[in-house]
């Protein structure tokens, strides 16, 4: 396998599958880099895995090829777990990164440092033409800090100091989060299937 297509329109995200497919000399292409453009998907889903499976299979569908999926999200405990899958569109429709790390530190005003802990998860769906759907969990756990800070990264990547850091994870250097992220815990799981494919 030399490409696959990752089924987002998320930039961030993007970016950081294409560095851990180069890992494997494949090359990753999102969405708006196809030639033929469809609709968005509808995450309906109540559930990482719902939705995942939901991207990956509709666009496997259109396009006849291996498509991966990524479906993501912050768990604040201190929220019962909110955003959840929630999280892209948490302050409302428009998907505003800002609006939504306003909306969590707000929530979180009253809530003391050691309550302020949360992690990430990825969920990633491989799907391909006639065959079951791949699933790879991944998580990272953290906290949430009282202020936004850090440029690199995307979402809520500016107020989640991930466990062992005194940084958020928007401090870190892009290669640094793909060391530790959600993702690449997720990204380490669907190795086998990867090494499976090249067999
Ligand atoms: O569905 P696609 O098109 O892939 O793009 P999306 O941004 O809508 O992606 P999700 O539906 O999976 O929502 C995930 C949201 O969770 C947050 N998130 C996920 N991974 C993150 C990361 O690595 N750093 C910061 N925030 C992240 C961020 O707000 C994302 O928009
Ligand atoms: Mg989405």
């Amino acid at each position: 396998m030399d490409k696959i297509i990752i089924a987002t329109k998320n930039a961030g995200k993007l970016k950081e599958f294409k560095a851990f497919f180069e890992e494997y000399d494949i090359t990753a292409y999102g969405l708006d880099e196809l030639s033929q453009q469809f609709d968005e998907i509808e995450e309906t889903g109540t559930t990482f895995e719902e939705n995942a499976a939901l991207k990956a299979e509709t666009m496997a569908g259109h396009l006849q090829v291996p498509v991966l999926a990524d479906d993501s999200g912050l768990e604040i405990d201190a929220l019962e777990g909110r955003p959840g899958v929630y999280s892209a569109r948490y302050a409302g429709e428009e998907k505003s990164d800002q609006a939504n790390m306003d909306k969590v530190l707000e929530e979180l005003k009253a809530v003391s440092k050691e309550e302020r802990t949360a992690r990430f998860v990825c969920v990633l769906a491989v799907s391909q033409p006639g065959k079951e759907t791949f699933y790879a969990r991944g998580h990272v756990e953290g906290k949430i800090t009282d202020v936004p800070s850090g440029e690199h990264g995307f979402g809520y990547d500016p107020v989640f100091q991930p466990e062992g850091y005194d940084k958020t994870m928007a401090e870190l250097k892009p290669e640094e989060k793909n060391q530790i992220s959600h993702r690449k815990q997720a990204m380490v799981h669907l190795e086998k299937w990867l090494n499976d494919q090249a067999k």
